[in-house]
């Protein structure tokens, strides 16, 4: 099968104060967020003037692709769109349409399955190439890659080098934390007859699989950033809460590692950098955060390496043995029942 171009379909973020609140509202349409938390969060986005670092991580890692792929030989122009912010993605693939593009691979920015990790993106593209109209672009999106040794070696190194720079390395207690979703989303998540919880599953494999390459027998496996109404449940321990927890157990340091994350976006700089730094802070554990590898070299050689297993079939690594998901045509879901929105 050729390909024509690939496109890098992200979440997008704001880039000015103006851009804050309607930002917030694409994100939050139809989903029962509580105004509230939209008041709560435009303040984080505030504090840095309006501006998500997202995009601009985005576009240097889009850099960084399209060295990588000159160096392979692959000759594929890359485009930008995002689900919430521009570029959007319907206007991304409507330009794909007039360049002439006719099939075209997708990278979405989240290693993962499940609704707002994978299924979410399907529809992205879905809505895009509905609002593109006949010309739109065949458009392939890539596999979920949590388990690729590239992704996991990222992340190990960066835990290693956040580490270092505690004051006794050894005794650190390693946290791995990821973006909370409804109980009821994670239960829905993966094909149905494999019985959900797809997302919380492969964010556990992938913290095993960068503890065992870190020699670490002993770390947890928490979440962040959990949104929507109180009253429905959402995946726990919070990163914050655990703080409390591991300061009982009379642990001294942390190295918090957002596996559910490939770049340093809102979420980690305010959300882990700033509540939980703070929090640490407060109970006189001393705190290391490790970089996401969206802009780690290796990062780069994964999303092309992704992009070879279309265009001149390398063979697919992966260090898990789920299934391999997430891989569809024109934003079709893996199966019927795979991933499901949660009702509301
Ligand atoms: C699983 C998951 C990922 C990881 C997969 C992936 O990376 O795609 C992720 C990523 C991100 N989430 C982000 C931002 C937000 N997420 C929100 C709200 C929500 N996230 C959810 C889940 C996830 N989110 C869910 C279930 C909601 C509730 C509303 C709904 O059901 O959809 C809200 C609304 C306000 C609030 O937080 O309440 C914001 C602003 C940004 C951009 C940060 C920046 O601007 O730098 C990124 C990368
Ligand atoms: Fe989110």
């Amino acid at each position: 099968m050729s390909y024509d171009a690939l496109l890098w379909l992200s979440f997008g973020g704001p880039e000015g104060p103006a851009d804050v609140r309607p930002f917030l509202e694409n994100v939050t349409r139809g989903r029962g967020v509580p105004p509230e938390r939209l008041d709560e969060v435009e303040e984080h986005y505030q504090h840095f003037g309006g501006v998500s670092p997202i995009n601009a991580l985005n576009r240097a890692a889009i850099e960084a692709v399209r060295a990588e792929l000159t160096r392979r030989e692959l000759d594929l122009p890359v485009y930008f769109g995002n689900r919430n912010w521009h570029p959007l993605a319907e206007d991304t693939v409507g330009q794909m349409a007039s360049d002439g593009i006719q099939r075209a691979l997708v990278f979405a920015t989240s290693a993962y399955g499940g609704y707002s990790a994978c299924r979410q993106y399907d529809e992205d593209i879905v809505r895009a190439r509905a609002a593109c109209g006949p010309a739109a672009p065949e458009l392939v999106k890539l596999r979920q890659f949590f388990d690729h040794p590239l992704f996991i070696t990222a992340f190990a190194d960066a835990v290693r080098a956040a580490m270092a720079t505690l004051s006794e390395p050894s005794t650190a207690r390693v946290v791995f934390t990821a973006h909370s979703v409804p109980v009821s989303a994670d239960a829905a998540a993966g094909p149905a007859e494999s019985g959900g919880h797809r997302y919380s599953a492969q964010v556990a494999e992938a913290a095993r699989l960068v503890a065992t390459e870190l020699g670490v027998a002993d770390y947890d496996v928490v979440w962040q950033s959990r949104s929507g109404p109180a009253h429905i449940p959402w995946l726990e321990p919070d990163i914050v809460d655990h703080l409390d927890t591991l300061h009982d157990k009379g642990v001294a340091a942390v190295v918090v590692c957002p596996i559910g994350f490939v770049s340093d976006h809102l979420e980690v700089i305010w959300d882990l950098d700033s509540e939980a730094k703070d929090r640490a802070g407060e109970l006189g554990i001393e705190f290391a955060r490790a970089a996401t590898p969206g802009t780690d070299q290796r990062f780069a050689e994964l999303v092309v390496e992704l992009v070879a297993e279309h265009v001149s079939d390398v063979p697919a690594r992966a260090l898990s043995a789920f299934p391999s998901a997430g891989c569809t045509v024109n934003g079709e879901p893996c199966a019927t029942d795979c991933c499901v929105q949660p009702r509301r």
